[in-house]
């Protein structure tokens, strides 16, 4: 019986189209699928977060910028999957879609890079001038060095690499995930550990988002989902649903699963770094639902530790 082709909405970044190759061929063996670009063609989309290069995405208002024409596809029924960084996905995602698949998490953690390779916060020289475009990553490298200069620096991997060979600025941040995805050189070096910067909430982990009641694209996604990883994304991902969906906030959690328990740390920050609000909490490994409902109860800890600091950062008034 023929196949009829399953298009896999994706952006078009190198990180994005990697990770689209990956469901591709994941998918294509759970489906028994031998020729996998015809039974899931891939539709590189740009959104409009690619396009905004000059400024933070906080100022080009936030939300679902990463995500938004995916979503777009999927709804019109041009594509039956769209893959995403689980990290760029809002907590809420528009009626009638749904994630239904979480990959094999990669490294969570993030590397701080300098011109000739990579170093703790504590190795950069008094002053030094920081490039990202993460308010987590300023908010974080600030609570640790004060004297740090963060300047904005957008891009993809290979562009604020070479802000870093030009030296426009002396360190940035990248996620391990993506360096690893990509096959680079970088990957091999080493990470901040995540005592010394806790990751965004997803960090590593890559999403598939379908229709939901799409019960061929359900059926798939079940098989190709990985349990453990999906536990600790809906429980990091429940921190940012009790705090903040809007990316105004600074904020990172990390769950682990280990001898069935889930783990989770997580803090907010103002984005001076100068205030630190953290939580953790555990469970016994239940459903992704209960992972979800762990999250929430430690960003609402949270939420109340940092009262009207926190309240006034989160409704950006602050
Ligand atoms: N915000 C961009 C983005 N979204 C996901 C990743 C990396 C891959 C991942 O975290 O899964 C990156 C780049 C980066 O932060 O260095």
């Amino acid at each position: 019986m023929p196949f009829t082709p399953m298009p896999i909405a994706t952006r078009t970044s190198p990180l994005a189209l990697a990770q689209a190759h990956n469901l591709q061929a994941i998918l294509a063996h759970a489906a028994g699928q031998e020729d996998k670009d015809a039974a899931f063609p891939i539709l590189g989309m740009s959104t409009t977060g690619d396009r905004i290069t000059d400024r933070a995405l906080l100022a080009a208002g936030g939300k679902g910028l990463f995500t938004k024409e995916l979503e777009t596809a999927l709804l019109a029924g041009e594509a039956r999957f769209a893959v995403h960084s689980m990290k760029d996905v809002p907590t809420r995602l528009p009626d009638g879609l749904t994630i239904a698949a979480i990959l094999e998490r990669e490294d969570p953690r993030d590397v701080l890079l300098v011109a000739d390779g990579s170093a703790r916060l504590a190795d950069l020289p008094q002053g030094a001038v920081l490039g990202t475009a993460s308010i987590r990553r300023q908010a974080q490298a600030l609570a640790a060095r004060n004297d740090l200069q963060v300047v904005l620096l957008r891009g993809n991997v290979d562009t604020r690499l070479g802000k870093l060979r030009s030296g426009e600025v002396d360190a940035t941040f990248l996620a391990r995930a993506g360096l690893r995805r990509l096959g680079r050189a970088e990957a091999a070096l080493a990470p901040l550990e995540i005592d010394d910067m806790l990751p965004a909430p997803a960090q590593g982990c890559v999403g598939v988002e379908i229709r939901a009641g799409d019960e061929e694209a359900e059926a798939l996604c079940a098989a190709i989902q990985h349990p453990d990883s999906a536990l600790a994304a809906a429980a990091e991902r429940g921190v940012l649903e009790a705090l903040d969906g809007s990316c105004r906030t600074p904020i990172a959690a990390h769950a682990t699963l280990d001898n069935g328990r889930i783990r989770l740390r997580a803090e907010a920050l103002s984005t001076d770094g100068q205030q630190v609000w953290r939580d953790a909490g555990e469970a016994p490994v239940g459903g992704l639902e209960d992972a979800a409902e762990l999250g929430r109860h430690v960003g609402e800890a949270i939420r109340k530790a940092g009262g009207a600091a926190l309240a006034e950062i989160i409704a950006g008034t602050g």
